[in-house]
């Protein structure tokens, strides 16, 4: 088991499918224990950011449209705009409102300028014991230039604010041999040492269509991390014992290892 203990700042990715458990909409039902873990980590003295998912899906909740029907691109802009703010009152509810919205697109991650006006706020608001809550600015990216997934996303932040542990909450335990949503036999791969193609061959894509990627992105954005040296756990943020056995040190869901042997973790 990798020492939970000796990472300082940790980046945790919530999922579509945490914050919509329904298939749309927003609710906080799974947000409670990994809300509590959070304060916990504080607590510990450690930094904290969060890449938050579902705007999408929370503004199709408060709207009629329905992400199992094909929508345009602008509809869901416009859905991402609407949700956007609703996430964002969860958000502050669930942390008494020490917490901050940041919206990013990809080329503010590219440019140098702009990616260093975001590292600035990150570790300013980190300072002022406020959560960054971070999102893709899917209102105004045109395809070309959108990240597309907040896994890749994370993995970005991650680099960016020198993180050294990059935490994905999803629905399921973490990487299997299969896709254990379609397959009852499928095993839970505990520790991945290095990510391979072969890792890559059994991670597939998501049937919920409120949600980007499947396990494919979060291999992307495990490997992007690795290669930055961050360690990646991906996660099941339903279950409530995943933050308890965090808690207590105890192994839980896939740990990816970072390629690079960083002699401290304090970024
Ligand atoms: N090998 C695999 N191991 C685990 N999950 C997998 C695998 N292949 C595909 N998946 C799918 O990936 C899904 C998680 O990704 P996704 O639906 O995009 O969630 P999120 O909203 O958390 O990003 C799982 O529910 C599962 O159906
Ligand atoms: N930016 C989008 C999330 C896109 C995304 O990557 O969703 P997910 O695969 O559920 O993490 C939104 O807020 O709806």
């Amino acid at each position: 088991m990798q020492d939970f203990c000796h990472f300082q700042k940790v980046v945790i990715k919530v999922g579509s499918a945490l914050i919509a458990p329904e298939g749309r909409g927003s609710s906080v039902r799974y947000l409670l224990s990994l809300a509590d873990f959070v304060h916990h980590c504080l607590q510990q003295g450690k930094d904290v950011v969060i890449v938050s998912s579902g705007s999408v899906a929370a503004g199709s909740g408060l709207t009629n449209h329905h992400l199992a029907q094909k929508l345009s691109i602008p509809q869901k802009q416009a859905l991402a705009s609407i949700g956007q703010t609703h996430l964002m009152q969860h958000w502050q509810k669930l942390f008494d409102n020490h917490c901050a919205q940041i919206l990013l697109t990809r080329s503010d991650l590219e440019s140098l300028q702009r990616r260093a006006n975001a590292k600035n706020t990150i570790n300013t608001l980190l300072s002022m014991q406020a959560i960054p809550i971070i999102n893709e600015n899917d209102s105004v990216v045109v395809d070309e230039l959108v990240v597309g997934d907040n896994d890749n996303l994370a993995a970005q932040v991650a680099e960016m604010c020198n993180a050294d542990l990059l935490i994905i909450c999803s629905d399921v335990e973490g990487l299997f041999d299969k896709n254990p949503k379609t397959h009852d036999k499928a095993q839970l791969i505990p520790l991945v040492e290095k990510i391979e193609d072969s890792h890559f061959a059994i991670a597939g894509a998501t049937d919920n269509p409120i949600a980007t990627g499947g396990m494919q992105t979060k291999l992307q954005a495990a490997k992007f991390a690795s290669d930055a040296g961050i360690d990646t756990l991906i996660v099941n943020g339903r279950n409530v014992e995943t933050f308890e056995r965090l808690k207590r040190n105890q192994t839980t869901g896939t740990w990816f290892k970072s390629q690079i042997n960083k002699e401290s973790h304090n970024g």
